[in-house]
């Protein structure tokens, strides 16, 4: 691609970080980190334990302010505004550790979303939080309590939760740990049917078995900087990468 072509491709994403700088104290977590993501693609990032991926979410979603750079939402600069803000401007995001309202019903969690997320209300609300189950496959447990579902329902439910917000780019944090291969084949068929509805998905997953069977293109952060960017076979062959990530044994 010439960079007038990245130029132009920028444009259009659905999210850009351009050149996103942060810091804890006297050390330096991100440097310098820029990509983009179009409508209906799914970006992996990946990287060693430590290397930002996180730190990087918590700023995109609004959670943490960067010192230097830039985040833009379909081309509209967010990197001031609160995360609710971003929410209704089409940003959703899941957590690490699905920690859903274990008293309320599945339909109950997913309509926080909808109404503290997207600002939703009424038949609109419903709509939103039906569609967002029957897309994660738990419309047969809406009404059974948050508690009693298995690891993947829980997971499920914190990605309908988010979708339930409408979300134009999604952010998914490690949402493939600790399920058996045939529980991960189904998450995978869910984030996919999410990515081709034309939801931008940033997705940091250490499962690359998974990542890779729905990311068209990944970014590999290795001590807050982007080690190597590209198609996936790419960049998990690249040496540096394979050093940084894997450790050099496999080299
Ligand atoms: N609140 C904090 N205060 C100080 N340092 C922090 C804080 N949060 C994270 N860090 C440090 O920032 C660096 C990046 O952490 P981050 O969690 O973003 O990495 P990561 O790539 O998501 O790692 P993992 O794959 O283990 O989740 C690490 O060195 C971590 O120790």
């Amino acid at each position: 691609m010439s960079p007038s072509e990245r130029l132009a491709a920028r444009e259009t994403d659905a999210l850009s970080i351009r050149s996103v700088g942060m810091s804890f104290g006297s050390l330096s977590v991100l440097d310098g980190v820029s990509f983009g993501v179009a409508p209906g693609e799914t970006l992996g990032l990946v990287g060693p334990n430590g290397a930002g991926k996180t730190t990087l979410l918590d700023i995109v979603a609004g959670a943490r302010r960067c010192d230097g750079g830039q985040v833009l939402l379909s081309g509209r600069d967010v990197t001031r505004l609160a995360a609710d803000r971003r929410c209704r401007l089409g940003l959703a995001r899941t957590f690490q550790v699905p920690r859903p309202f274990g008293d309320l019903t599945v339909f109950e969690n997913a309509l926080v979303g909808a109404v503290r997320g997207a600002g939703l209300r009424g038949r609109a609300a419903y709509d939103d939080v039906r569609g967002a189950l029957v897309l994660t496959d738990l419309l047969a447990v809406a009404n059974a309590p948050a508690s009693s579902l298995r690891l993947l329902d829980r997971k499920r439910l914190e990605l309908a939760r988010a979708l339930a917000m409408r979300p134009r780019v999604l952010l998914l944090d490690e949402i493939a740990g600790g399920l058996t291969d045939p529980e991960t084949a189904a998450l995978v068929g869910t984030v996919r049917r999410v990515r081709d509805g034309g939801t931008a998905i940033v997705w940091v997953e250490h499962v690359l078995r998974a990542l890779t069977q729905v990311a068209t293109r990944l970014v590999c952060l290795s001590a807050g900087r982007v080690l190597a960017e590209g198609a996936p076979g790419e960049v998990l062959a690249d040496l540096g990468v394979r050093a940084a990530y894997f450790g050099r044994s496999v080299l």
